[in-house]
């Protein structure tokens, strides 16, 4: 995992958008706006996923392959991947190939760019605006885990402004906005 500020221009998405110099952005950063992360690798990866899951009483998962030749209708979902959201539920998100970026709003709402590859545990919380790209090599497989029945249900600012999860969210980790 690596994550900075992401410069934006009209370039293609899934080239890495870093500013010169770079910005970078720590963990501890990434922790204050109630994102975490792990890196499980090595041969008890998934033990360690699963103490997490366990912990956090993650109970459900699938998986899911993005790449223009294994999604169905590739071109419509990443569309909608990259459309700036949230989710009433945490995304949680075990990266086992490939590679791609997560692009968070930090408290200042600007972008930070969090690039994911294989090993890589990310959590974002519930209510938090993000979106997600493939980069380059267009293909990343990923575990998707769930508190609950696995769903997914996007809901895009600014309609999401006046959601619940969102006031939830902006109250516990963005007090001042
Ligand atoms: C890499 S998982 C697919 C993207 C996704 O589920 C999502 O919600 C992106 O924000
Ligand atoms: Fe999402």
């Amino acid at each position: 995992m690596r994550a900075y500020l992401y410069h934006d221009t009209s370039e293609d998405p899934r080239r890495p958008h870093e500013c010169t110099p770079s910005v970078v952005v720590g963990e501890a950063e990434l922790n204050r706006v109630g994102v975490l992360y792990w890196h499980c690798s090595g041969p008890n990866a998934l033990d360690q996923v699963n103490a997490i899951a366990r912990d956090r009483h993650y109970q459900n998962r699938d998986e899911i392959t993005i790449t223009p030749e294994k999604l169905p209708n590739y071109e419509a979902r990443i569309k909608q991947f990259f459309q700036e959201h949230i989710h009433e539920d945490e995304e949680i998100r075990y990266i086992l190939e490939g590679a791609g970026y997560f692009d968070i709003r930090d408290h200042q709402d600007r972008w930070v760019r969090i690039q994911v590859t294989a090993g890589d545990l990310l959590v974002l919380p519930a209510g938090i605006y993000h979106r997600f790209t493939l980069d380059t090599g267009n293909y990343i497989r990923t575990m998707r885990l769930f508190k609950d029945e696995p769903k997914w249900e996007a809901i895009p600012r600014p309609s999401a402004n006046s959601n619940t999860y969102r006031t939830q969210y902006l109250a516990q980790f963005i007090p001042s906005a």
